[in-house]
């Protein structure tokens, strides 16, 4: 295996000092002078350097001051736990294809080796805040599929939520109860439902707009539904036919209805950073409706950058405003990946205590009435940063692999997950040896 092809371990990062590590990880942190930019360093308004006064100062303030939402804490200079959990990264995964893997094989292994005390310090600093368990909501069946021109049949999207279900995801979202009219490919959206209903071993919520989508949804077995407001209201008008006011008034009447019969409901905040008609969309309107959700009954709010233009420049103030209102573990981030921000936006949501991801297999996706949106981030790729990161998921990435290809094969075209075009590659050339 050429160096290339190695996992970056944190003791190979590339020589940085450490306030240009965190104008890296939040340009909301410690702004450097326009004078100070590089090519390349565009930084959203927000805290500079002037303002927020942290530049000149010791390292430690400054990253108090950068990340204060940090709550869970995970002490990366133990370095014995550490070790352990680099080292359990491939539990899993030590069979692919032929039985080769040298990802995971014991010259591979992700930094475990790293004895600098000044190593483990700056790790401890940088990802003190990421979670030890993420919960991964994988939307591929639904907003991966829903705007496939296609109409892919039922059976497959059964076969793809078992799949899923089988490689230890949490939570697959199925389907959604919306009308015909407006999203045709997810029509039978009550078929897949019964077919998969008693599928053991994870959630199966699915996305009902209204009281109507709500009665089909519970009638074909759902038990667990989501509801979908938009932080833009041009977007509300276009996805759903109606004001933000008007969605949350029959969404207070769905979380109503789903109290009585202890169906738990999700809440989306679309929009959450850009609207493709509206642009710019302010961090204090998606904490206002974000609030709005989570106060009507939903249990959890999952904040999505709809179209995709998200950098974790405009991911920091956002989440600020929302866990202003709402508990951070209340919360989930939700990233398409039209400019390749996700993972970046996805690695700072968890420095700020997020812990639930949402990512769609092969990164299928897009919204219907979000022109220009592409992709999810891909759940493939989630898995991989999360597994190099020591963030467990009880996810197999083998498994995941083999359902992706599953549905690209499908739909006729390459996976849009770059891990797991790499490690098919990998495995490729693993047996031609
Ligand atoms: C909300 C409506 C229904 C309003 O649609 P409408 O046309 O305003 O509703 P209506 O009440 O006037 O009804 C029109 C017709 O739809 C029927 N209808 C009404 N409701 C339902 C239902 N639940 N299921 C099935 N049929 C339904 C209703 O019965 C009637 O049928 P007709 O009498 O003409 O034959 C429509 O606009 C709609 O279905 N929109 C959904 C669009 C959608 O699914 N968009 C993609 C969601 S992705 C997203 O929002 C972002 C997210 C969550 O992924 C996060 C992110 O990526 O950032």
């Amino acid at each position: 295996m050429s160096s290339l092809e190695e996992p970056l371990a944190f003791d190979k990062l590339p020589s940085m000092n450490t306030m240009e590590r965190i104008q890296r990880f939040s340009s909301g942190a410690c702004r450097p002078r326009d004078d100070d930019m590089g090519l390349g360093s565009r930084w959203i308004e927000g805290r500079s350097c002037s303002t927020s006064n942290c530049c000149n100062e010791d390292y430690e303030e400054c990253t108090r001051e950068a990340f204060p939402w940090i709550r869970q804490t995970r002490d990366f200079s133990q370095s014995d736990s550490f070790n352990r959990r680099t080292l359990s990264l491939g539990r899993n995964h030590v069979v692919l294809g032929n039985g080769c893997d040298p990802w995971y094989s014991r010259d591979h292994q992700y930094n475990s080796k790293c004895n600098d005390k000044g190593i483990q310090k700056i790790t401890n600093k940088f990802l003190k805040g990421v979670p030890k368990f993420v919960k991964i909501v994988e939307v591929g069946p639904r907003d991966g599929l829903q705007n496939e021109k296609n109409i892919v049949p039922t059976a497959v999207k059964i076969e793809l939520i078992r799949r899923l279900v089988s490689t230890g995801l949490p939570v697959v979202e199925a389907t959604s109860f919306v009308s015909p009219k407006w999203v045709p490919q997810l029509a039978d959206a009550k078929d897949v439902m019964e077919a998969v209903r008693d599928l053991d071993g994870a959630r199966l919520p699915v996305l009902t707009p209204n009281l109507k989508g709500f009665k089909a949804a519970v009638a074909a077995g759902a038990k667990e539904v989501a509801v979908f407001a938009s932080a833009s209201e041009s977007f509300s008008k276009s996805n759903i036919n109606c004001s933000i006011e008007e969605s949350l008034a029959r969404y207070s009447a769905v979380t109503s209805a789903a109290k009585e019969l202890s169906i738990p409901v999700r809440g989306y905040v679309s929009c959450v950073v850009g609207c493709p008609v509206e642009g710019e969309i302010p961090p204090s309107k998606v904490a206002y409706v974000a609030k709005a959700l989570y106060d009507m009954g939903c249990f959890e709010i999952s904040l999505g950058d709809t179209i995709g233009v998200a950098t974790p420049g405009t991911v920091v103030p956002m989440l600020e405003a929302v866990m202003a209102v709402i508990p951070v573990e209340k919360l989930a981030v939700h990233f398409h990946d039209t400019y390749g921000q996700s993972l970046p936006n996805i690695l700072v949501s968890l420095q700020m205590g997020i812990s639930v991801v949402d990512s769609s297999i092969s990164g299928l996706g897009g919204c219907p009435y979000a022109k220009g949106a592409s992709g999810n981030v891909s759940t493939e790729d989630v898995v991989y940063m999360l597994n190099g990161l020591g963030v467990k998921t009880n996810v197999d990435l083998v498994k995941l692999m083999k359902a992706g290809d599953f549905i690209s094969k499908q739909l006729g075209r390459p996976s849009g997950s770059k891990t797991a075009i790499a490690l098919s590659r990998v495995t490729a050339d693993a047996s031609k040896i």
